[in-house]
């Protein structure tokens, strides 16, 4: 049974990068996807404007949808405060496993929860099964018609709070219209445009800051 994409990311990273230096994970699997192998992690350009509003909002309680591989939770992690902790949303269970070592093998396990399913299903079980008041960051990088959705969901959930940050990833390439046209047209966001390129590619591609009005 040959490997999958994803086993050939994390045996690159387990082979080539230092355990328990996050920063060498992500420079890891940046060396690999623009080498060897194009997979969809947000990227060292991206991966900079992620830092720098991170940095920003120094969240106490972070949410991340779509883990993939663990690129941006292990990058997310590296950032966060003492006692700070990433909840991260993966649907797909390879992938999941796959993030899980990533996670581990950068050592930073102790500040990322990898929850597995459907957003519709996590959203609503935040507050009471993993004990979220509400979140002070949330990066958007799932399905990309799942943006508008979950975001309408995080606010039915009241996980929001005044200053609570969205950042989307991907609203050029692939492009999250729908999501732009909602977080720009609603009273409740004030959005932000970050022109960048799409991961390893010389595409057009943005990232999109809404913060939450309450
Ligand atoms: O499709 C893209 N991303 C989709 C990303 C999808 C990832 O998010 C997971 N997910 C689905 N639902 C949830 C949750 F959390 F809801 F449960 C998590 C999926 O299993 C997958 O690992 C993409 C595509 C390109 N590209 O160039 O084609 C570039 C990019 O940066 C991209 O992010
Ligand atoms: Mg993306």
């Amino acid at each position: 049974m040959n490997q999958s994409k994803e086993q050939r990311i994390l045996n690159f990273v387990l082979q080539n990068a230092v355990r328990g230096d996050p920063c060498s994970v992500v420079d890891t699997i940046d060396k690999y996807c623009s080498q060897k192998e194009w997979a969809m992690n947000v990227g060292n350009e991206k991966g900079k404007i992620l830092d720098k509003t991170v940095e920003e909002v120094n969240p106490s309680v972070a949410l991340e949808l779509g883990t993939y591989c663990g690129y941006s939770a292990v990058r997310i992690s590296r950032l966060l405060k003492a006692g700070a902790c990433l909840l991260t949303v993966e649907f797909n269970p390879e992938f999941a496993a796959i993030a899980k070592q990533m996670i581990e093998f950068a050592g930073v396990q102790d500040k990322v929860k990898l929850l597995e399913g459907p957003s519709e299903e996590i959203i609503p079980q935040l507050k009471k099964k993993y004990e979220v008041d509400t979140l002070d960051f949330v990066f958007l990088d799932h399905w990309k018609d799942r943006y508008t959705p979950d975001t309408i969901l995080l606010q039915e959930c009241n996980l929001l709070r005044k200053g609570s940050v969205l950042l989307a990833d991907n609203v050029i390439f692939p492009g999250a219209p729908d999501f732009l046209n909602y977080v720009r047209k609603s009273p409740h966001f004030q959005c932000t445009n970050y022109p960048s390129h799409l991961e390893y590619m010389q595409v057009e591609d943005a990232m999109e800051k809404a913060v939450f009005l309450g």
